[in-house]
C-alpha cells in the first residue's frame, strides 16, 4: 500500500520532471519576461506622456487634486494649479517647487484662483491659464462639491450651485481652453465624475444630476474632437478618503460638516490620483475606479433596472428611518 503523502510526493516529481524535460519550463519563464517587458513598456510609455506636459488641474487645493498634483509633479509635468484659495494654492506650488523627484526634472507649478460657479470668471481664468506655459496639453476638471438632501426640502439655488461647480463651470473652462487645443491638433481633455454619474441614489439628486451630465456632456465631446487628434477621459471614482462629505451643501445650501464613513473608509486619494495617471498614459476613455459593490450597481441598474431602484428605494427608506430614530 502506497500511503497518500508518497503518492503526494511522487506527482509532484512526476510534474517536476515533466516540466524540466520539456519546453514547458522555458515557455513560462518566456511568458513571464514578455509580460514584465510589457508592463515596463507601458510604465515607460505613461512617464514619457505626462514628462513636461503641461496639465492643468481644478480643486488643486485639498483631497483628489491635490494628490493628483503631487503625482503628476513628480511625474515631471508642468503645473497650473486651479481652486478659489489663493493662499492655498500658492502653499502647495511652494511645497511642490522644494520636492525633487529620482530621475525626472520637475517644474515650479503656476497657481490661477478663480470660482468656477461664477460664470463671468471662466474667461479670464482661461487666458490666464494659457498664458503660464503658452498652451495646454492635458486639463483636469477635477473641482467639485457634493450634497445631501431630500428633493422635497431643497432649494432650486442649491440645485443650481451644485451644477454650476460640477457642470457648468467645467464645461466652460473646457470649452474656453479647448480652441487652442484644436489648433495645435493635440490636448487631453479628463473629467473627474463619480460613479453616481452612471446611477443615482438617494438623497444625492443634484450631485448625481451633475455627474450624468458630465458623464453625458465628455462623451459627446470625444466624439466631436476625435477629428482634432484630442483624448478625452471620463474617470468615475467609487468613495475616496476625502473631505469631500464635509464640504457637501445641504438642502437649505448650509454645509454639511460631516466625515461620512464611506468616505472616510473610501481608497487613498494618492492611490486615486496614481491610477488616474496610469489611466492618462494609456489614453482610456471611460474609467471606473470602485471597489465591487459600487461597480456591480453600475451593471444592475443596466441590466435589472427595476431590482436597482427596488434597492434605492429600500435604501431611501432606511437612510429616513435612521434619520428620525
Ligand atoms: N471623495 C469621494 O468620495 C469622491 C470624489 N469624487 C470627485 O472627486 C473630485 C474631487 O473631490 P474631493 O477631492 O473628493 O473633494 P474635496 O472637497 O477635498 O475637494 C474639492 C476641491 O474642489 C474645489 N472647489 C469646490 N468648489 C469650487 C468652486 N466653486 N470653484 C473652484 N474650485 C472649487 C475645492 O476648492 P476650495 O478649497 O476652493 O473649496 C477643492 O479643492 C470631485 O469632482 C468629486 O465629485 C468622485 C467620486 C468619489
Ligand atoms: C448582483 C449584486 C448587485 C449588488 C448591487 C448593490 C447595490 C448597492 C448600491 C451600492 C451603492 C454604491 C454607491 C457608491 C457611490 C459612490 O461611490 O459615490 C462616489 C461619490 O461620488 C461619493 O460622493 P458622496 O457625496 O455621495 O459621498
Amino acid at each position: 500500500m502506497v500511503s497518500a503523502a508518497t503518492r503526494k510526493s511522487l506527482l509532484r516529481a512526476r510534474v517536476m520532471d515533466f516540466i524540466t524535460s520539456t519546453a514547458i519550463l522555458p515557455l513560462l519563464l518566456g511568458c513571464v519576461g514578455l509580460f514584465s517587458l510589457f508592463k515596463l513598456l507601458q510604465w515607460l510609455r505613461m512617464r514619457a506622456y505626462i514628462r513636461n506636459a503641461v496639465v492643468v488641474i481644478t480643486g488643486a487645493t485639498s483631497g483628489l487634486g491635490r494628490e493628483c498634483a503631487r503625482v503628476f509633479h513628480a511625474a515631471g509635468a508642468r503645473l497650473v494649479l486651479c481652486g478659489r484659495n489663493a493662499e492655498a494654492l500658492e502653499e502647495l506650488s511652494r511645497e511642490l517647487a522644494a520636492s525633487r523627484a529620482p530621475e525626472v526634472q520637475t517644474h515650479k507649478p503656476y497657481t490661477v484662483a478663480f470660482d468656477l460657479a461664477d460664470p463671468g470668471a471662466i474667461a479670464g481664468a482661461a487666458s490666464e491659464i494659457l498664458q503660464c506655459f503658452g498652451h495646454v496639453d492635458v486639463l483636469i476638471n477635477n473641482a467639485g462639491i457634493s450634497y445631501r438632501g431630500a428633493i422635497v426640502d431643497t432649494s432650486p439655488d442649491v440645485d443650481k450651485r451644485v451644477m454650476e461647480t460640477n457642470y457648468f463651470g467645467p464645461v466652460a473652462l473646457t470649452k474656453a481652453l479647448l480652441p487652442a487645443m484644436i489648433r495645435r491638433r493635440q490636448g487631453h481633455v479628463v473629467a473627474i465624475s463619480s460613479i453616481q454619474g452612471k446611477i443615482s441614489l438617494p438623497f444625492r439628486s443634484a450631485y448625481a444630476a451633475s455627474k450624468h451630465a458630465t458623464q453625458a456632456f465628455f462623451d459627446c465631446l470625444r466624439a466631436e474632437v476625435e477629428q482634432h487628434d484630442i483624448e478625452v477621459t471620463v474617470i468615475s471614482p467609487g468613495y475616496i478618503n476625502t473631505n469631500l462629505s464635509l464640504n457637501a451643501v445641504t438642502a437649505d445650501g448650509s454645509k454639511y460638516g460631516v466625515m461620512d464613513e464611506t468616505t472616510a473608509q473610501g481608497r487613498s486619494p494618492v492611490q486615486v490620483a496614481q491610477d488616474i495617471l496610469a489611466a492618462l498614459g494609456k489614453k482610456k476613455k471611460d474609467v471606473v475606479l470602485a471597489d465591487l459593490m459600487p461597480s456591480l450597481a453600475v451593471y444592475l441598474r443596466t441590466l435589472a433596472p427595476g431590482l436597482f431602484f427596488r434597492l434605492m428605494a429600500s435604501r431611501a427608506r432606511k437612510e429616513r428611518k435612521s434619520k428620525h430614530s
